[in-house]
Parts: structure tokens; C-alpha cells; sequence
């Protein structure tokens, strides 16, 4: 199975909340994302609302639900009492637990699942127990234990914090320590029955690499990157390169 790709459209809204009209459209965005083959959307709300509004949230399940009933919504976020009645409103069917302070400008660590254990043992199990696959955000260290840690808290996946790993784009050799470093924790992760997803700062030039140490990658959540490559090439045709990164034949 190729990795899928779940088109963040944060960066969209970010673009649209510059002004108080309705456009750029996350909702036409994300629908030719999901017409050019993309397997969800995702979406990251923060407390301020300074990129995804709230009021986003039904549009884009009413999108998915009505017109690509095959892709799923994965909605990221700190787990506070909010964000965890949103994701339930929402029903979406991943939701991607991630350790955010709301001061924080983009999510730059992942859980301590020493400390967080307790904490994530309850809201995971309340996710599931909603019908919601729930994967956490993991640094990508090699830490094995912390990954048994991650497992023991009934969760489906961990997603690899890969943003190092995206900001080595002019250190080749930097960038492949680290990414056997993804890899290692990818490999304990399926060592325990954990599914990986990845995501943040990934590109279509980095892309082939981790999905060639790790082939059995389930899901990229990619919009950073992505959304500075729809400025040049067009959503539809981003969504094919950034496939063709992920190793799918189009
Ligand atoms: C968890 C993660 O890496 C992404 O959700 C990232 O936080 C995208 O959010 P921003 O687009 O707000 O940086
Ligand atoms: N989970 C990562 C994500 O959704 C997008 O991160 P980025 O591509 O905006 O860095």
C-alpha cells in the first residue's frame, strides 16, 4: 500500500484570514485536492482560530461526506476539553493528538509519553471509544521506549515529527541522520503494532527518501509545502507531484 496523502489546508486559511471575505476557499481548494486524488484533508485548529475557524470544521465534513465519501478528515490539535468536543461534533475519522502550548507558532515537538501517559490513556480511550482512530505526535529520536510508552495508550498510530528532518534541505547529510533516526522510531512503532503517519515541512523533494526508509509509511499530512508549491504549479497539479513523491503510480 503507497502512503496516502492528506492535504493540510491551514496554510489556506492563514491566506484567507488576512481579510474578512471568504476566499481563498478552503472549501474549493480542498475539493480539488480531493478530486486530484489526495486521501483527506487535514486540519489543525488553534485556540486564537488565527488560521482554521472553527466554523470551518462543518464545511469540510460536509465536503468529504457528500461529494468524497472514501477520504477521511484528520483534524490535529492539543487534546483541551475544546478541542476534544470539536473533533466529537465533527466526527472526523483521524484525530492527531499534538503537544501545543496555543503561544506556540506551528508545532515544533512531540508528546513526552512519560509524563503525558495518564493524560493520553483517557482522552484516547474517550476518542475511540467515539468511533475516531487516534494517532500521536511522536519525535521521530529513536527512542524506543517512549514508543512502547505511545503503544500503551491504546492509540492506533504515532505521527513522526519530521520537521528537522524538513529543515535540512541544504544539509543532505544532516538531513540522512536524521532521517535514520525517523526510520528506527518507525521500525519500533511497527515493532508494537503502531501504524506511522509523518508530517511537517515535507516537500516533494524530500518525500521519496523517508518513503524509501519507510515503506510502509500509511499517511503523509502535508500543507506548508504544499501550499507554497500550489502558488506555482496549481492545487491539482501539486497534489499529483506530491503523490508521485509519496511513491503512488498516477
Ligand atoms: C502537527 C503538525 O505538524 C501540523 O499540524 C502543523 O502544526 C501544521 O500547523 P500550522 O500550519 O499551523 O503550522
Ligand atoms: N501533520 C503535519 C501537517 O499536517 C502539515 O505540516 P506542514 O506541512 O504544514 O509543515
Amino acid at each position: 500500500m503507497p502512503t496516502t496523502l492528506s492535504v493540510n489546508v491551514n496554510a489556506i486559511a492563514m491566506l484567507r484570514n488576512r481579510r474578512d471575505l471568504p476566499w481563498p476557499s478552503l472549501e474549493n481548494l480542498g475539493r480539488i485536492a480531493l478530486q486530484a486524488g489526495a486521501s483527506g484533508l487535514t486540519v489543525h485548529p488553534r485556540p486564537d482560530q488565527r488560521h482554521i475557524r472553527f466554523s470551518d470544521l462543518p464545511v469540510l465534513r460536509a465536503l468529504i461526506d457528500d461529494e468524497f465519501p472514501q477520504a477521511e478528515f484528520n483534524i490535529e490539535g492539543y487534546p483541551s476539553e475544546d478541542f476534544l468536543a470539536l473533533c466529537e461534533r465533527t466526527e472526523p475519522e483521524q484525530v492527531t493528538l499534538v503537544p501545543d502550548d496555543p503561544s506556540q507558532a506551528t508545532s515544533d515537538h512531540g508528546f513526552d509519553f512519560r509524563a503525558d501517559q495518564e493524560m493520553l490513556k483517557r482522552v484516547v480511550g474517550r476518542l475511540k471509544s467515539k468511533g475516531m482512530r487516534v494517532s500521536l505526535f511522536a519525535d521521530g529520536d529513536g527512542d524506543v521506549e517512549a514508543v512502547r510508552l505511545a503503544k500503551s495508550t491504546g492509540a492506533d498510530r504515532i505521527e513522526l515529527y519530521t520537521g528537522p528532518y524538513g529543515g535540512c534541505y541544504d544539509d543532505p547529510a544532516l538531513g540522512a541522520t536524521i532521517l535514520e533516526k525517523l526510520g528506527q522510531t518507525a521500525d519500533a512503532a511497527f515493532a508494537e503494532g503502531l501504524d506511522v503517519n509523518a508530517g511537517h515541512d515535507l516537500t516533494v523533494a524530500n518525500l521519496p527518501a523517508l518513503v524509501k526508509r519507510i515503506p510502509k509509511l500509511a499517511e503523509v499530512s502535508i500543507g506548508h509545502g504544499l501550499t507554497a508549491d500550489a502558488l506555482e504549479y496549481g492545487m491539482a497539479e501539486t497534489v499529483r507531484r506530491f503523490r508521485r513523491a509519496c511513491g503512488q503510480t498516477i
